[in-house]
């Protein structure tokens, strides 16, 4: 049974650390998959890691409609009960024609599936592109480009910084 005392991160064991090259090589890859699948009214980043994403593919897509639905259910590392704390607005509902037809959603992951699960309620049929995906979270994402595993923790360039390591022969892992 999962230890309830560790956080996500801690439970993960791996780490997968991105940098900022490796995850605007990563968004321009996923955007040439969405280019064959638009074109889209609208962009809608779910924040806050898919605002970074977002941002890039909506430039490289030509797409200027950008809107936000804000999703809080991590704290640091734990998952907890999710909410929705701002959904989207009524000009992108329209443009969506109220069920998400011709809208890209984008995230910067999936994990277990949470937020993708509530998203796609609330726009069934809206494009759902994440950069990664863990197996759990992957069949609910329509377009993806990296997969890691489930006992990974991806560390996005946004919530790192560069840090002295020490010599591998001093007992660096
Ligand atoms: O598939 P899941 O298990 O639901 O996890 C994926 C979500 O977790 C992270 O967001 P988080 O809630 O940490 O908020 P943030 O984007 O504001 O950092 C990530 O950006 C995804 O939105
Ligand atoms: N930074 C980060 N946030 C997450 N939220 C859920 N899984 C992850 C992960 O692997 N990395
Ligand atoms: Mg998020």
């Amino acid at each position: 049974m999962a230890d309830k005392t560790l956080s996500a991160e801690e439970r993960a064991g791996r780490a997968f650390p991105v940098s900022w090259d490796q995850f605007h090589r990563d968004c321009r890859a996923l955007t040439w998959r969405l280019n064959e699948i638009g074109p889209f009214h609208a962009v809608v980043a779910i924040t806050r890691g898919g605002l970074v994403p977002a941002a890039i593919v909506a430039r490289e897509l030509g797409v200027r409609v950008i809107d936000t639905i804000c999703i809080a259910s991590y704290d640091h590392t734990k998952q907890g009960e999710l909410q929705v704390l701002k959904g989207i607005s009524a000009d992108t509902a329209q443009l969506g024609g109220g069920t998400g037809k011709g809208l890209l959603i984008v995230d910067d992951l999936v994990d277990t599936g949470k937020t993708g699960r509530m998203v796609r309620e609330i726009l069934p049929d809206a494009h759902f592109a994440t950069v990664y995906a863990k197996p759990k979270g992957r069949p609910l994402v329509d377009t993806f480009i990296t997969e890691v595993s489930q006992d990974t923790w991806i560390f996005f360039p946004w919530d790192t910084a560069l840090s002295f390591a020490p010599p591998l022969r001093d007992g660096a892992a």
